[in-house]
C-alpha cells in the first residue's frame, strides 16, 4: 500500500487585507481547541468586537511582513513540502507529500484529495508543531477525524504527536544559532521565545510548557551555554487571562537593566517564519529591548526549509515507516 505524508501547519490569511484576515481569524477563533468559552458568551464578543477591530489592525501588520510571493508562513510551508518530497526522491522513495493548513487554504480536505489521487492508502500526519499543545496539535487531529467521517474504508494512518526533544530538531536549532554566531558574534544571552498558551490549558494537562522548557535545556546543553546565558519566555498573548510566564515582552523591558545589552532571540516553536516571528519578535520586541537600554538585538530565523530541518522531517516520517 502506498504511503503519503501530510504536513500540517496553522494557516494564514489569503491576503493582507482586513477582509481576508477577518475570514481567517473567524475560522481560527471558532475552534473550541483554541477558545473553549461557551459560544453564547464568546460569539457576541468575537463578532461584535474582536473581528471588526482586530482584523484591520492585524492586516496592517501582515502587510508589513508580506513577501512578493505571499504570506511568509505559506511560502515557507510550500518550500518545506517541495524539499521533503525531493529528499525522499534522493533516498529512492516514492512518497507523495501534501500540505494542509488547520485554518484557511489548502484545507485538509484538499490535501487528502491530492494524496488519494496519488494512490495513497496509508498516511503519516506530521503537524509541524515541535511541542504538543491542545490548541494546535489536537486541533489537527480533530480536522483529520472530521474528514475521515466521510470515508468508508479508512486509510491506515500514523499521527506524530510531537518532536520537542528529537535529536535532529535540537541539532538543527543549535546549528542555526552557531551559524548566526559565526556571522554576528555571540550575544550576552540567547532568549528562547515560544508562542504562549493560556495557563489554564496547562493546568488542565497540556504538556506544551514543559516541552518548551525541555527543548530549551537541550539546545542550551548542545551549545554549551551556562545557566545565565540563556532564558525561556512566552510570547503572543491573546485575551486577558493569564498565559504561560515569563512573558517575552516583559523580558525585553527588564533584561537591559540586568546587564544584558546584546540579545539573540530564537523561536523554537515556530517551524516556519510567520507574523509572530517576523513582526512581533523581529520588530516589536526589538524596539522594546532597545528602548529599555539594550544595544544589539538579533532575531535568528526559524528553521524553515533549512537542510537539517528537512532531514529531521524525513527521519520522523521514516521512523513511522519502520
Ligand atoms: C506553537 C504554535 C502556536 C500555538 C501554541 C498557538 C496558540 C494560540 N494562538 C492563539 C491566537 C493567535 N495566534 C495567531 C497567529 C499564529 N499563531 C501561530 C502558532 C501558534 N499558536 C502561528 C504560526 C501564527 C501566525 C500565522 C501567520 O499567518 O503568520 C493569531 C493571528 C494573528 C493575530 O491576530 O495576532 C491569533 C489570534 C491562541 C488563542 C492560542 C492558544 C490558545
Ligand atoms: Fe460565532
Ligand atoms: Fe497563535
Amino acid at each position: 500500500m502506498k504511503t503519503g505524508v501530510l504536513l500540517v501547519n496553522l494557516g494564514t490569511p489569503a491576503a493582507p487585507t482586513a477582509k481576508a484576515v477577518n475570514a481567517f481569524l473567524s475560522q481560527f477563533l471558532h475552534d473550541y481547541r483554541v477558545v473553549d468559552m461557551p459560544r453564547a458568551l464568546w460569539c457576541p464578543l468575537l463578532h461584535g468586537i474582536i473581528l471588526p477591530f482586530r482584523s484591520p489592525k492585524v492586516a496592517k501588520l501582515y502587510r508589513s511582513i508580506w513577501w512578493p510571493e505571499g504570506s511568509p508562513l505559506m511560502v515557507v510551508s510550500r518550500r518545506q513540502q517541495r524539499a521533503l518530497h525531493e529528499a525522499f526522491i534522493r533516498e529512492g522513495i516514492d512518497m507523495p507529500v501534501a500540505l494542509a493548513m488547520s485554518y484557511g487554504e489548502p484545507s485538509m480536505a484538499t490535501a487528502w484529495q491530492e494524496l488519494k489521487a496519488a494512490g495513497v492508502g496509508r498516511v503519516i500526519i506530521l503537524p509541524l508543531y515541535p511541542q504538543y499543545s491542545v490548541s494546535t496539535t489536537a486541533s489537527v487531529f480533530d480536522s483529520w477525524a472530521r474528514l475521515m467521517k466521510a470515508e468508508t474504508c479508512l486509510p491506515a494512518f500514523r499521527f506524530i504527536h510531537d518532536y520537542h526533544e528529537h535529536s535532529g530538531y535540537i541539532q538543527a536549532l543549535a546549528d542555526s544559532v552557531r551559524d548566526h554566531w559565526a556571522e554576528h558574534g555571540q550575544a550576552d544571552m540567547l532568549l528562547l521565545s515560544y508562542h504562549g498558551i493560556p495557563k489554564r490549558f496547562q493546568d488542565k494537562g497540556d504538556p506544551y510548557g514543559q516541552q518548551c522548557h525541555r527543548t530549551s535545556e537541550l539546545v542550551a546543553e548542545q551549545l554549551g551555554l551556562e545557566r545565565h546565558q540563556w532564558r525561556t519566555t512566552f510570547q503572543s498573548r491573546f485575551g486577558r487571562e493569564e498565559w504561560l510566564k515569563p512573558y517575552t515582552d516583559e523580558a525585553m523591558k527588564t533584561l537591559p537593566g540586568e546587564g544584558v545589552k546584546r540579545l539573540d532571540v530564537i523561536c523554537p516553536a515556530f517551524s516556519a517564519d510567520c507574523l509572530e516571528t517576523l513582526e512581533e519578535v523581529a520588530e516589536q520586541n526589538k524596539a522594546l529591548f532597545i528602548k529599555g537600554g539594550g544595544e544589539q538585538y538579533h532575531y535568528i530565523e526559524a528553521l524553515n526549509d533549512r537542510g537539517s530541518h528537512i532531514q529531521m522531517m524525513l527521519d520522523l516520517v521514516c521512523r513511522e515507516l519502520a
